[in-house]
């Protein structure tokens, strides 16, 4: 756990970047740091390994006070990631990687071998290894910077703007890459973005700075969208957030509906009999859906033709039960011909389908959840609540 206890920092020309800051990362989470240019997210992030010194306050590691530490010794259990990668040019992808691990005493051989389970770990082939950074695209070098910075195994990573550099489809995929790697890995993250929606993305819990170096809000980031504590953070945080703050809303407790489910090989007239504007039509076998049909369309058919004799209109996208999140399975219901979102399970079976209605009795009992978590915890974010929610 990394602790800042009331930390000003003032710089000598008189510049407060950081004012009277009190912030508990958890051990094990990610905290993402926030907010406007210049606002203080850097040096806030740079006291923890000592590169900037507090002017005030103090900063404790699992309970130390880092000024205790030898600055050296302190750094190799903090890995570092920077917009800039910081590669080494005129060194290989794996003596890149292998560098600290050498400094601490490991063999080249063996360092070097492990520089190559690490590029796969952060998703690169390992025929890269060979390489020079300027041979990799810039989505490879940020890869093989968060891979040295693992390279000793820290239990602490500070990341500074790790994925600005590039462009928002490769920023996308190592956010991605972030969270499945913390998944596995479990270090205690600091990660500066200016970015909300990175922040909401990769954070556990996110602290939203003022400028002049104070935070607006710490909160787990459905907290932050549900229910942002002043018109700065609602500014902030940006347009749409009721619908943005579903994705973190799981589909588990969904109602769902069975009428209008039916088999491809239901004949026509007992179809008729379901009493529904649109059936959604399901293969024979393997329950997957085919597509909904108009209910309109049945009166011209005979009554023993089936509905798998009918082309049915397109579902746009079915959601996973549990697994996708409220989001997901809105606008499943938006894309959906029939106004109704398809659910179906681990193997596409379909589980029954959720109306307009369902949903929205559904989004109101997140929000009043919510509510009462916000009012419980009055913006005071716990570590308990962070993380480990559905697929957006
Ligand atoms: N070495 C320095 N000397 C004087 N002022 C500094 C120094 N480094 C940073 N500052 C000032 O401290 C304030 C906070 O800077 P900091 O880099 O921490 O902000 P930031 O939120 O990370 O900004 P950005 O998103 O633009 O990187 C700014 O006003 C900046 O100009």
């Amino acid at each position: 756990m990394i602790t800042f206890e009331s930390v000003t920092k003032r710089y000598p020309d008189g510049t407060v970047a950081v004012d009277d800051l009190d912030l508990e990362v958890p051990a094990g989470k990610t905290v993402v740091l926030v907010g406007p240019s210049g606002c203080g997210k850097t040096t806030s992030l740079r006291m923890i390994n000592r590169l900037v010194e507090p002017s005030s306050g103090r900063i404790l590691l699992d309970g130390t006070d880092i000024r205790d530490r030898n600055p050296a010794q302190l750094r190799r259990g903090i890995g570092y990631v920077i917009q800039q990668t910081g590669l080494f040019p005129h060194r290989t992808v794996e003596d890149n990687i292998a560098t600290v691990p050498v400094l601490t005493g490991l063999s080249r051989k063996k360092a070097r071998d492990r520089a190559r389970e690490l590029l796969t770990l952060v998703g690169l082939d390992a025929t890269l290894a060979k390489r020079y950074p300027h041979q990799l695209s810039g989505g490879q070098q940020q890869r093989v910077g968060v891979a040295r910075a693992l390279a000793a195994d820290p239990p602490v990573l500070l990341m500074d703007e790790p994925f600005s550099a590039v462009d928002p489809v490769v920023r996308a995929s190592l956010q991605d890459q972030l969270l499945s790697l913390q998944a596995e890995l479990r270090k205690t993250i600091v990660l500066v973005t200016h970015d909300i929606e990175e922040a909401i993305k990769v954070g556990d819990l996110v602290a939203l700075f003022r400028p002049h170096g104070k935070i607006a809000q710490l909160a787990p980031p459905d907290e932050l969208l549900a229910s942002p504590v002043d018109d700065y953070v609602a500014g902030f945080v940006g347009f749409d957030r009721g619908i943005r703050r579903l994705s973190f809303v799981s589909t588990a407790d969904l109602p769902l509906g069975t009428g209008p489910v039916l088999a491809a090989d239901t004949t026509v007239v007992k179809a008729r009999t379901a009493g529904e504007p649109w059936l959604l039509v399901t293969e024979d076998g393997t329950g997957r859906p085919l597509g909904w049909v108009d209910t309109a369309r049945l009166a011209a058919l005979p009554d023993g033709g089936t509905l798998g004799s009918l082309a049915p209109d397109g579902i746009g996208h079915s959601f996973t039960a549990g697994t996708d999140s409220l989001r997901a399975a809105l606008d499943a219901a938006v894309l959906s011909p029939a106004g109704q979102a398809v659910a179906v399970d681990g193997d596409g079976r379909v589980l029954g389908v959720a109306s307009f209605d369902q949903l929205r009795a559904a989004i109101h009992a997140a929000s009043r959840a919510s509510e009462g978590r916000a009012s419980a915890g009055a913006g005071q974010a716990s570590a308990g609540d962070a993380g480990g929610g559905p697929r957006p």
